[in-house]
């Protein structure tokens, strides 16, 4: 017998008229594989699911349908709003210790000033949901909850229908528990704007060295055809498969599923504990214990990414100074290695003050300049005159938070939307004063690999 867990708290929200509320239950089932649980959803709640898993491992959660949407229109502030009406849903939730939280999923787009809007419109500014199924698999034990938020008079009825479409996803998961799933073909690849990318990076550095901004963070991307049908959970099962060492997430709006595999933290909140990563400056990995380790020096050593990563320590750094009551950070940046590439990482860690909450944070750490650039508001006055595309949320923050203020999201890099049968994929670098575009064309090649592999395009290994 599963241990069931169920209440129903008020609350406030400009979306209802009378009084509503917000009804939960939870059990705790056994085993469960999270990519079959996102299977199981594919007729019913296409364009309305997602998938997260952090780096450890240690925190895997799905989404299945929306029981609640909170989207960001132009003209508030979307940080603000977001946290405003998640805390008004959820302000008479009392947190069980034993118990899985109800937690807000979603993203914040990387510019809403950007003007191009390709692959990207009508997408908004901000974009979270409350899943209506929500399965949750931490400490080695896995939860399904249903959440079902509304002020109409025949909610038991309608949360009854919701037990036996709970019983029903479970059921079709443990089916699907061992199932493969092909590499998509892809048809064709482009290369967008390449030459612009080339000429662009040559004159950001000139704008670098007349001193209109330090640092700049160019971005560019690819595109690939299917002919086939390319379904979500086919792609995340290869994303999963490949990038053990990083975030791996997928988000699904519509028609249109945003996934990645990115190892960059931008913040992470457990207990008003605060964590967050300084991760630029690249190189490749080698084909050889000795060679990996030899390039790996060369990176420690270099001036030039040296210099790119400096400018994202110095700025978490003064965010966190202002936002904790203690903070730490190491002298010297060690390295992170993934699959394709090592990084420069410096990890920061503080104590939040009473009143910082995990959004004021991202509000105030997006974008960092491994994403943006520095002075910030220059760097991104520049990257929307080189740019011919719209970032939408690669380069942004993507994660969730509960009702206890606790949360994290990742930088949505060595990411890609798909589209029907279209995908587009993102990659950029650090642009500074000795930047060569050769190279950091390069670098970005090195960058595209994680999610061109699981897109089933062509490596050289
Ligand atoms: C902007 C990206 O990477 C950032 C994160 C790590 C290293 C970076 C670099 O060395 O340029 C970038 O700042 C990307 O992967 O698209
Ligand atoms: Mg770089």
């Amino acid at each position: 017998m599963h241990q069931k867990w169920f209440k129903a708290t008020e609350v406030e929200s400009s979306s209802f008229n009378s009084k509503a509320s917000f009804y939960i239950e939870t059990i705790e089932v056994s085993r469960l594989s999270a990519l079959a649980f996102f299977a199981a959803g594919e007729s019913k709640y296409k364009g309305q699911r997602f998938f997260w898993q952090n780096r450890e491992k240690t925190l895997t959660i799905v989404g299945l349908g929306h029981a609640y949407v909170l989207e960001n229109n132009k003209g508030l502030n979307r940080f603000n709003h977001i946290e405003e009406e998640w805390k008004k849903l959820t302000k008479n939730i009392v947190k069980e210790e034993r118990e899985a939280q109800p937690i807000l999923f979603g993203g914040f787009t990387f510019d809403p000033e950007n003007e191009h809007k390709g692959e990207w419109e009508g997408f908004p500014e901000a974009f979270f949901a409350v899943a209506t199924f929500q399965l949750t698999i931490q400490h080695d034990k896995a939860y399904v909850s249903i959440h079902l938020i509304t002020d109409q008079d025949n909610s038991a009825s309608i949360f009854d229908s919701l037990r036996q479409e709970r019983d029903y996803l479970i059921h079709a998961a443990q089916v699907r528990e061992l199932k493969t799933y092909e590499k998509p073909l892809p048809t064709n690849y482009h290369e967008l704007y390449k030459d612009e990318y080339l000429d662009s990076i040559q004159k950001v550095t000139g704008h670098i060295k007349s001193k209109e901004a330090e640092k700049v963070v160019i971005a560019r991307s690819l595109s690939m055809e299917f002919d086939d049908m390319v379904t979500s959970p086919q792609i995340l099962s290869h994303v999963i498969h490949e990038q053990p060492e990083s975030y791996l997430f997928g988000l699904e709006r519509e028609n249109l599923l945003f996934f990645g595999a990115s190892p960059e933290r931008l913040v992470k909140v457990v207990h008003g504990q605060a964590y967050s990563s300084c991760v630029a400056g690249s190189i490749k990995r080698g084909k050889t214990a000795e060679e990996d380790h030899a390039l790996g020096q060369i990176l420690l050593n270099d001036a030039k990414n040296l210099g790119e990563h400096q400018y994202v320590v110095e700025m978490i750094v003064n965010t966190f100074a202002k936002n904790c009551l203690e903070y730490k950070v190491p002298k010297h940046p060690k390295l992170l290695k993934i699959r394709d590439i090592q990084h420069l990482f410096t990890p920061v860690e503080g104590k939040l003050s009473p009143n910082a909450t995990i959004l004021q944070l991202v509000k105030s750490l997006h974008p960092t300049p491994a994403l943006g650039g520095v002075p910030r508001q220059e760097a991104l006055a520049i990257i929307r005159q080189y740019e011919p595309m719209n970032r939408g949320l690669y380069a942004a923050p993507i994660g969730w938070i509960d009702a206890e203020g606790n949360g994290e999201f990742a930088v949505a890099i060595r990411s890609a939307a798909l589209i029907d049968h279209k995908a587009y994929l993102y990659a950029g670098g650090g642009i500074v004063a000795d930047s060569e575009p050769i190279s950091e064309y390069e670098e970005t090649l090195v960058k595209f690999r994680p999610m061109l592999r699981a897109l089933g395009g062509e490596i050289n290994e």
